[in-house]
């Protein structure tokens, strides 16, 4: 079976808003997103996106929900991403960016800066913003073109699931 890179990306929402921080560094640098990150040898998804959270941002969730899996594939990658889509509406502690994440910045959901975001991002974040399960499969031709993408929306989080199976 080909590799596959195993990630989370955490959005936090209040009141008709989504926190978002700016990438500081590495993969989408330059690139508004969620908060997230690699999942580490024996750490479960939920811990990781627990963790890459706290890190990114400051905030502990203590209701995280997984509403979608993302998986990516490139024309000109081997390697194929799997990332574990996760929002929560109840979190406590210091909000305040990090190195990797800075600024961040709530956004209203008609004001997101899709044009600053990965372009895959317009295509499923109105799944996410809804509280909808979905799967996406997306798969990039260069850095910033889509060649096809599949999205599809569940009524239970298993049948995404399958997709990072
Ligand atoms: C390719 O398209 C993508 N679109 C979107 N919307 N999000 C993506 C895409 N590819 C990756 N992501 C997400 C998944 C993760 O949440 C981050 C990338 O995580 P990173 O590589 O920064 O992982 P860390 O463990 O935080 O890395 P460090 O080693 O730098 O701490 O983007």
């Amino acid at each position: 079976m080909a590799t596959r890179k195993l990630f989370t990306l955490v959005f936090l929402k209040r009141q008709g808003s989504v926190l978002l921080g700016l990438k500081t560094r590495g993969l989408g640098k330059g690139l508004w997103n969620g908060f997230g990150g690699k999942i580490e040898d024996g750490e479960s998804v939920v811990n990781c996106a627990r963790r890459e959270l706290r890190e990114e941002c400051g905030l502990m969730a203590s209701d995280l929900k997984q509403l979608g899996v993302v998986k990516y594939e490139a024309d000109f990658e081997e390697c194929a991403s799997i990332v574990h889509v996760f929002t929560s509406s109840k979190f406590e502690g210091e909000e305040k960016a990090s190195e990797e994440m800075n600024p961040i910045k709530w956004y209203k959901y008609h004001d997101i800066p899709y044009m600053q975001m990965w372009p895959d991002s317009v295509s499923w974040y109105p799944l996410m913003l809804q509280e909808k399960f979905f799967s996406a499969h997306v798969i990039y031709s260069t850095e910033s073109t889509i060649r096809e993408s599949i999205i599809q929306e569940y009524g239970s989080i298993n049948n995404a699931l399958k997709l990072a199976q």
